[in-house]
């Protein structure tokens, strides 16, 4: 378990410690083999064929779903204005420039459209989408907060990582600029801002469930991106 004295024992050595790196300590070896995960990496670089990723983007759509439910969650769940604003701007760019990534490239790569309407999800597509499911039906702010910062810090991560080759793919590209973008820095940069100032705020058993929540993340992650990786 990844309890709040955890917690406390990390910050004791530490000048200005934060509870979300903490959080992704604790969630190593997962965190890192997602960041750096092959399948970035031949994405920028054009080593990843049309089809795949096209299969890719089928199974992110997949993922987009209930994660745009749960940011209507996230919503509905925060204490204020401010935050709704915020949560809202961001659910604004997802169900439009993401939007239309997604079906510009299913347009692009002859997505047929029997596979757009009931996508054979693989078992870790339907694993994180349980996930997400079920923390925007039971979890707190703290717990849906976790599981957005864990997925849009992660990509955020890898998008600022990899090397593009001259003449990607330009819907490639835009799947890179939609997560390396200076507004898309400053969304994380605030997510973790707000997680660090909520969590710190929570008895001992809500906190402990949002680490757990947190790690459960990192590792459904990992599992995705393995299972999408061509072979
Ligand atoms: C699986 C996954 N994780 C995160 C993201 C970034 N929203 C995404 N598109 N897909």
């Amino acid at each position: 378990m990844s309890t709040r004295s955890d917690w406390n024992a990390w910050a004791a050595g530490r000048e200005s410690a934060r509870i979300t790196d903490w959080l992704r300590e604790i969630s190593e070896p997962d965190w890192s083999a997602t960041v750096n995960h092959p399948l970035f990496d031949a994405l920028a670089e054009g080593r990843l064929s049309g089809d795949d990723f096209a299969a890719y983007m089928v199974q992110d759509y997949g993922f987009v779903d209930p994660f745009t439910a749960l940011i209507g969650h996230a919503i509905g769940h925060a204490p204020s204005m401010p935050d709704r604003v915020v949560l809202g701007q961001f659910m604004g760019m997802l169900t439009s420039d993401e939007n239309s990534t997604f079906q510009r490239t299913f347009d692009a790569f002859d997505v047929p459209a029997s596979l757009r309407e009931a996508p054979d999800y693989l078992p870790q597509t339907r694993a994180f989408r349980e996930l997400l499911h079920d923390t925007g039906q039971g979890g707190d702010y703290a717990e849906i907060l976790a599981v957005l910062v864990v997925t849009e810090w992660v990509y955020l991560e890898w998008a600022l990582r990899v090397t593009r080759v001259d003449g990607l793919h330009p819907l490639m590209g835009e799947w890179i600029d939609l997560h390396d973008n200076p507004a898309f820095q400053e969304f994380v940069a605030w997510l973790r801002q707000r997680l660090d100032e909520e969590a710190a705020a929570l008895d001992d058993t809500a906190f402990a469930r949002m680490a757990e929540r947190f790690r459960d993340t990192v590792a459904k992650e990992r599992a995705f991106h393995d299972a999408v990786l061509p072979r």
